[in-house]
């Protein structure tokens, strides 16, 4: 790979945007040439964050945009809340800002999801870019507009489809990754081998050890096939009509631990990796796949540094908490199931066969 590349998001009403890939973007005027005109820009990001990149992005914007303020949030999932979204939109309205402030969220997915969310509603709605620097977030959430807000009883439950203008992903932002944060982003890379491309997968396990490594190129490859593959599912499916369930692969278990045990006590990558070993087995359970699939899916997690090993709620809780799940329908808990390597759908469970599935992992 060359030391960028760019994947385009095709999307009507003239929302098509560029994710930009590569290393050293970050100090590279190029890359935030060609964004919105506006009086203002705005960095979101944490009080992780802030410290390592807060400064040189706003030297790179205060090139293009006459004023960059900076607001700092607390680090957490258990801050992706109502008085997060608040802090940053008490702060664009008690500095006056215009419907033409630009905010650019540098962080996490947590960071992407407030911010793009605070995007769609301030003013009924101003640009904002997304600058991911996380795994997870180069790979998947800094991509194709889903932006929310937590609720105690149900995870990202309160928010908008709303589209970044841009997507800036510097590989160079997961030097300072901790280790437990590189895996929990490797969840969601695995997650579109089964879904979409039996070939990734296969990929992906040739090179887990050198994604552990932060091998630069392994990196580049599984972040640009990652954003490939969401910006086709997207492109196709921006509101979650149908196709673009299934980059919820993973997620109905995973949310309910993450809910269940109170956001943060598990990563959201770690929950949606357990998850995706569950929903493997149910897809094995269904007679969809065969039960070398679930190993190797197992295999593959745990070599990822991910647990396997759901915690034990409870089968009536588990069910509580998927009943919220926004992919249920008429009261019935829907997973994403693998059809065959690279092909997935969405199908009704009947409780009993979930709560077997939770026995099964010692959950229930
Ligand atoms: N919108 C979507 O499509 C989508 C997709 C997947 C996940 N998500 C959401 O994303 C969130 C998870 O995102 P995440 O895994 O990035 O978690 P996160 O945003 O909490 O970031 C993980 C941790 O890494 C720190 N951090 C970020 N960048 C760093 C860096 N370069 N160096 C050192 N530390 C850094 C953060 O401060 C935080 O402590 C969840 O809320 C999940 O629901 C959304
Ligand atoms: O982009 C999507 O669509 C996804 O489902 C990606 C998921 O990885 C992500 O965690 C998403 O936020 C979950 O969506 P939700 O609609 O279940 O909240
Ligand atoms: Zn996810």
């Amino acid at each position: 790979m060359s030391a960028s590349d760019t994947i385009r998001i095709h999307l009507p009403d003239d929302r098509n945007y560029e994710i930009r890939i590569g290393t050293g973007l970050m100090d590279q005027a190029h890359s935030w040439q060609g964004l919105p005109k506006a009086g203002a820009a705005v960095i979101v990001t944490n009080v992780t964050v802030a410290p390592l990149y807060a400064q040189r992005l706003r030297e790179q914007l205060s090139a293009i945009y006459p004023r960059v303020d900076v607001v700092t949030l607390p680090d957490g999932e258990q801050h992706k809340d109502w008085a997060s979204l608040n802090r940053i939109c008490d702060h664009l309205l008690g500095e006056a800002l215009d419907r033409k402030t630009v905010l650019f969220a540098l962080g996490g997915g947590v960071i992407g999801d407030m911010t793009g969310f605070a995007a769609a509603i301030y003013m009924r709605g101003v640009s904002f870019v997304q600058v991911p620097t996380t795994l997870l977030a180069q790979v998947d959430s800094s991509v194709g507009g889903k932006t929310a807000i937590n609720h105690p009883l149900g995870k990202n439950m309160i928010g908008a489809f709303y589209q970044p203008v841009r997507v800036i992903a510097d590989l160079d932002t997961l030097d300072s990754l901790p280790d437990r944060e590189l895996s929990a982003g490797l969840a969601e890379v695995i997650k579109y081998g089964p879904i979409a491309d039996a070939g990734f997968l296969t990929w992906i396990e040739d090179n887990l050890d050198a994604l552990r490594a932060r091998d630069k190129r392994a990196l580049a490859h599984a972040v640009r096939r990652s954003c490939e593959i969401k910006a086709q599912v997207v492109g196709q499916d921006e509101r979650e009509q149908g196709l673009r369930a299934i980059l919820n692969f993973g997620h109905t278990i995973g949310h309910a631990i993450e809910a269940g045990l109170g956001y943060g006590a598990w990563l959201h990558g770690e929950a949606v990796g357990c998850g995706m070993v569950l929903a493997a087995d149910l897809s094995h359970r269904l007679g969809l796949m065969p039960s070398q699939f679930v190993d190797r899916l197992r295999t593959v997690i745990e070599r990822a540094g991910l647990p396997v090993q759901p915690p034990r709620l409870g089968g009536e809780r588990y069910l509580q908490l998927m009943r919220v799940d926004k992919k249920a329908d008429a009261g019935a808990i829907r997973f994403v199931l693998i059809e065959e390597l690279g092909r997935a759908g969405l199908h009704a469970v009947p409780d009993a066969r979930i709560v077997e599935t939770l026995a099964a992992y010692g959950a229930a």
